[in-house]
């Protein structure tokens, strides 16, 4: 499989090289060249596999070219070894209609690590195959970074430049990136949002000679990788309750909308998705582009879902270069006067495609409280405040009767203990092997949202590369 970019002023290159590469040098974002579509015959086939069998097979069309398929067969199967539940990903009915499809259930209990976890043996292949070393600088509102930091720890051949949001994550998720001590882990508490945290990290690779002499590489989700690695589990879901004979929704609490991407992905690719449904806390910037095409920044506001404190949502440009038709020079344009003007001109008849499929859905605070609370008192149910959202959402945009609505359930309760505690009276505990986190050494440097300062620090951390 051969990869393009967005903005059609990169060269095409294979998945290995767009592993390693993150973000294209044109600063658009990778896509395949065409889409893999599975016939009812090959969905009907993965139907019952082990989940780590099923990835590697839903998988095996982007990365042909790239990788044998016994090599990421291999690579599956070391990622979801370590995972806390014997199905990998389990699929929970929490009332009529409406499925809590569990991410959370690997080492860092967020669903990041379903990608993540795989990245980590996709990058020490590549890198061990090429000889070479990277330094992977990413942006995280509390999950991609303790994920990241977990797959990639001690690796000889990976430092790890992590920077969050100084103050704005839940203090399990800062201690789960803070506490790692390892010599190729760095975190830095950025004076900002999430989004000067994003924006920062590709200024970084849009810096050339910065790029190359660290050798960059990305794990946020502009990376295809990560995508490509959250595909799978839409399939064994959508499978499991009668998928290619049975049609199914997704609902998925949004931030970044690499997550939802994914699962229009699975679609593309022949899963029968009927709808996409998009959950959004007070930084709500998709649920009003769905509502009346107003894709305009408001500035990011705390939540009790900080996760997804997120104005500008990178994989956005991934859907807005399929409803443009593929055109990069238009969807270059769109995103140049989005970054300029702070509002993107969406032409009406792309918006409108995009609504046949989408639903966009807004939870204020006090209505992800009622939720977790409802969840726990209706259904025995206990959601972190992200997946709330995306229950709300789903119940708020149900199809009709016989379609069941899959919601990506994105973090375990208790990387967020307060606000379920608020909402139920009940603190979730960590599991056994985090319970000593609070007493942990924290380690990570303060700076303010500048460039400069973030670029010496990398500097600093990624000499080793040159010993
Ligand atoms: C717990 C949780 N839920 C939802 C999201 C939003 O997912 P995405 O950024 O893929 O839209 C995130 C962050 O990405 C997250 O960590
Ligand atoms: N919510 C994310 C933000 C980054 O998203 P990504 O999927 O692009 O890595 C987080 O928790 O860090």
């Amino acid at each position: 499989m051969r990869y393009v970019s967005t903005r059609g002023q990169a060269p095409a290159r294979d998945f290995s090289s767009v592993l390693l590469a993150g973000l294209a040098e044109d600063g658009g974002l990778f896509m395949p060249e065409s889409w893999p579509v599975f016939s009812a015959a090959e969905w009907r086939a993965l139907r019952g596999l082990p989940y780590a069998e099923l990835a590697a097979r839903v998988m095996a069309p982007f990365t042909e070219g790239s990788l044998p398929g016994d090599t990421l067969r291999l690579m599956t199967q070391r990622a979801y070894a370590g995972f806390g539940h014997a199905a990998t990903a389990p699929l929970v009915q929490i009332e009529p209609q409406i499925f809590a499809l569990e991410l959370f259930h690997g080492p860092t209990l967020a669903f990041k690590d379903m990608a993540m976890q795989l990245l980590g043996q996709l990058f020490d292949h590549v890198l061990a195959e090429r000889g070479e070393r990277v330094t992977i600088v990413g942006a995280t509102s509390g999950d991609t970074g303790s994920a990241a930091i977990e797959a990639c720890r001690d690796r000889d051949n990976i430092d790890v430049v992590i920077l969050h949001p100084e103050g704005r994550t839940s203090a399990v998720q800062r201690r789960q990136m803070t506490t790692v001590l390892s010599p190729n882990i760095h975190n830095i508490a950025l004076q900002g949002s999430f989004d000067d945290c994003q924006d920062l990290v590709k200024a970084m690779f849009n810096d050339a000679p910065f790029r190359q002499e660290m050798r960059l590489s990305a794990v946020n989700s502009i990376n295809w990788a990560r995508i490509a690695a959250q595909v799978p589990y839409y399939v064994a879901a959508a499978l499991a309750l009668g998928a290619p004979e049975r049609p199914v929704a997704v609902a998925v609490p949004t931030g970044n909308f690499g997550n939802v991407l994914a699962a229009w992905v699975a679609r593309r690719m022949g899963l029968p998705i009927e709808r996409l449904i998009v959950g959004a806390n007070r930084n709500d910037i998709l649920a009003r582009f769905l509502a009346s095409n107003d894709m305009s920044v408001h500035g990011v506001a705390p939540s009790l879902s900080p996760s997804m404190d997120i104005q500008v949502s990178s994989n956005f440009e991934r859907l807005l270069f399929e409803l443009l038709g593929r055109d990069a020079a238009a969807t270059t344009d769109t995103m140049q006067r989005f970054r300029a003007e702070g509002r993107m001109p969406v032409p009406d008849e792309a918006w409108r495609r995009a609504t046949a499929l989408f639903h966009g859905f807004t939870l204020s605070d006090e209505g992800t409280l009622e939720e977790i609370r409802r969840l726990h008192r209706d259904s025995a149910y206990l959601a972190d405040p992200h997946t709330a959202i995306g229950v709300a959402a789903a119940r708020a945009h149900r199809p009709e009767k016989g379609i069941p609505v899959i919601v990506a359930a994105t973090a375990h309760p208790a990387k967020f203990p307060e606000a379920v505690e608020k909402a139920t009276g009940f603190r979730p505990p960590l599991p056994p092997r985090m319970a000593d986190l609070y007493a942990r050494e924290e380690r990570f440097a303060v700076l303010p949202n500048d460039l400069e300062a973030v670029e010496a620090v990398v500097r600093g951390h990624a000499r080793r590369n040159s010993h």
